[in-house]
């Protein structure tokens, strides 16, 4: 794993990884979704986090923003402690689920939402053109399409301008030119110097961001550039090393039953 040495850690903040996790474990229910779990991310990137359902993508995203209840391990953010008040203004986190007003227009969940993050109104038309939704900001969001309607929302992480944003399938349901269009934006974020790390089913899109993290029920079965990835399994694309990470793993564990 890509651990950034204690040595870089100085004291302006500014070595410290943005995400730091150590032993994390996380039991939901019956199950242990991830246990002695790992992982730094540096400030100013842009990291693509993949795995088959179920594997812990979302529970893992839920740890880093602080809203999934922990058994053990620590999860810090641009140096503190995941969820804790001095990060409520600087992490942005969009759900799956739909988190606007559908009886709003657009500007107006958006003027909502700056208020209540005490962001400057002026953000609003900045968000409502970054998520192409200006020719739909005065439309009410439940008249929106699904991919408008998540668009609003991932316009809400926008406001503020927040040091970490945490993306739980922000594509999902959009078309391809869309699609391509947001990958640029999170690209164009992370060269601003924000950190996004951004869960995604759809293996073309991995190959859009400079690192890849791949789970599988929970381990972390790969972190690494796209280049690494390939060359590492023989694979012509993200979806081939994928599939080769696996039936590896899976192997492995045939033979140590
Ligand atoms: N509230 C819950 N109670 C019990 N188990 C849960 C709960 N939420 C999730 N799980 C289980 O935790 C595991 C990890 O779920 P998680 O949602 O993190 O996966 P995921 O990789 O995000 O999946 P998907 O890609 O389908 O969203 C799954 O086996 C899931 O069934």
């Amino acid at each position: 794993m890509n651990y950034v040495p204690e040595h870089t850690v100085d004291p302006t903040g500014h070595g410290v990884p943005a995400i730091r996790i150590r032993g994390l474990r996380v039991v939901r229910g019956p199950l242990t979704v991830l246990d002695d779990f790992d992982l730094d991310i540096r400030r100013g990137t842009l990291t693509g986090l993949l795995g088959p359902s179920g594997s812990g993508k979302s529970t893992l995203m839920r740890a880093i923003v602080g809203v999934q209840q922990v058994a053990g391990g620590t999860v810090e953010v641009l140096g503190e402690p995941a969820g804790s008040k001095p990060l409520r203004d600087r992490v942005a986190y969009v759900t799956q689920a739909p988190s606007v007003y559908a009886d709003l227009t657009v500007r107006q969940n958006l003027r909502y939402y700056a208020r209540v993050l005490g962001a400057p109104l002026s953000d609003v038309d900045r968000a409502i053109e970054q998520v192409e939704l200006a020719t739909h900001a005065d439309h009410l969001v439940g008249r929106l399409s699904g991919g408008q309607h998540s668009r609003v929302s991932l316009a809400t992480a926008l406001l503020g301008e927040p040091e970490v944003l945490v993306l739980d399938e922000p594509t999902v349901g959009l078309d391809p030119v869309l699609r391509v269009q947001l990958w640029e934006l999170f690209n164009r974020l992370a060269a601003d110097g924000a950190t996004l790390l951004v869960s995604s089913h759809v293996m073309d899109e991995a190959e859009r961001c400079e690192r890849l993290i791949l789970l599988r029920e929970g381990m972390l079965l790969a972190d690494d550039t796209l280049a690494g990835l390939l060359a590492r399994t023989g694979a012509a694309d993200a979806e081939g090393a994928f599939l080769e990470l696996i039936e590896k793993a899976e192997k492995k564990e045939a033979g140590d039953r």
